[in-house]
């Protein structure tokens, strides 16, 4: 037995046995146990099952998701998105949901061919769908994310966004364009967000981020220029905070909160944290 997650590239949806968790548009199913159910008695529950993936194995056993075109009532189970298995409880279980839920979103939305429309098919051995027709192969989605903390010696920029938990703030965040470097959509990002100029840009940590396929590359950049503009819309609210007197920030497990006590910790001299993955 291999002890940890590992994800695989594809299990045989024939054999029996292992656990199985299930998905639909309220989140994962759960009981008093926890998202992952004997394979063969969620199987047998009364879902609409949209497709089967096998997707790793948790402590050598194989896990597979099963895909549903709704949520169903299971006696004795709930419905609980991502978010909150991020926020809580054992992060071993949440990276196999979060792995989970990336398969099942790219896969639900890539069954036909974007060019001819025809049904895609799995490639064997492969993380993959196939257009026979066009021989046009979609491998899962992920979209790089640049997200970066601003200093200007004890003080760090955050901004909220009215997407935002009442009273968070946050680090810049912003998706990749097409023809951009990391640093360019970096540098786009805060202009767009902040109409702030940064200097010295260093490449910090990545993080997996599920919602739904974001990979996020965090940066630490240091103020170069510029008055605070918020961004109508986008940014709610942004200031310099001193690394004293820091408003309710984002969920410990984010990548944005490492990049904001990273540099508190190096900042007074304490121990660094850890990024989580
Ligand atoms: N893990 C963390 O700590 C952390 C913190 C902040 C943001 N994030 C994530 O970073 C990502 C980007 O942040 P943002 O929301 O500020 O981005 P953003 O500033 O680029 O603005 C989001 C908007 O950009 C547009 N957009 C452009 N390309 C897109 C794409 N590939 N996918 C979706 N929308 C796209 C959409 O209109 C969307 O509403 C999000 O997924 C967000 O959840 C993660
Ligand atoms: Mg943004
Ligand atoms: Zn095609």
């Amino acid at each position: 037995m291999t002890p940890g997650w590992m994800t695989t590239t594809l299990l045989d949806n024939d054999a029996p046995g292992g656990w199985a968790v299930a998905r639909s548009r309220e989140g994962f199913l759960l009981d008093d146990n926890g998202p992952l159910f004997p394979r063969e008695w969620l199987k047998r529950q009364d879902l609409s099952v949209l497709a089967e993936h096998g997707i790793g194995h948790l402590d050598g056993e194989p896990v597979y998701l099963l895909e549903l075109n709704s949520p169903g009532d299971v006696q004795g189970c709930r419905w609980q998105g991502l978010r909150a298995f991020m926020l809580q409880g054992d992060h071993r279980l949440y990276k196999v949901l979060g792995y989970a839920a990336q398969i099942g979103t790219w896969a639900r939305e890539h069954r036909f061919c974007g060019s001819c429309g025809q049904a895609m098919v799995q490639v064997p051995r492969e993380r993959a769908l196939f257009c026979q027709a066009c021989d046009l192969r979609s491998y899962p989605r992920i979209s790089p994310s640049m997200i970066v903390l601003i200093t200007r010696g004890d003080e760090i920029l955050l901004a909220r966004s009215p997407r935002f938990v009442t009273g968070v703030y946050s680090t810049l965040a912003g998706f990749a364009e097409p023809g951009e470097s990391a640093e360019d959509c970096l540098i786009r990002e805060v202009r767009e967000e902040v109409q702030v100029e940064v200097q010295n840009i260093q490449y910090v940590g990545s993080q997996c981020w599920p919602f739904p396929h974001s990979m996020m590359l965090g940066f630490h950049a240091e103020y170069a220029g510029g008055e605070i503009v918020p961004q109508a819309d986008e940014i709610e609210d942004a200031q310099w905070f001193n690394i004293h007197q820091l408003p309710p920030l984002p969920a410990s497990r984010s990548i944005a909160r490492y990049l904001i006590d990273l540099y508190v910790a190096r900042r007074l001299g304490h121990a660094e944290p850890v990024l989580p993955g």
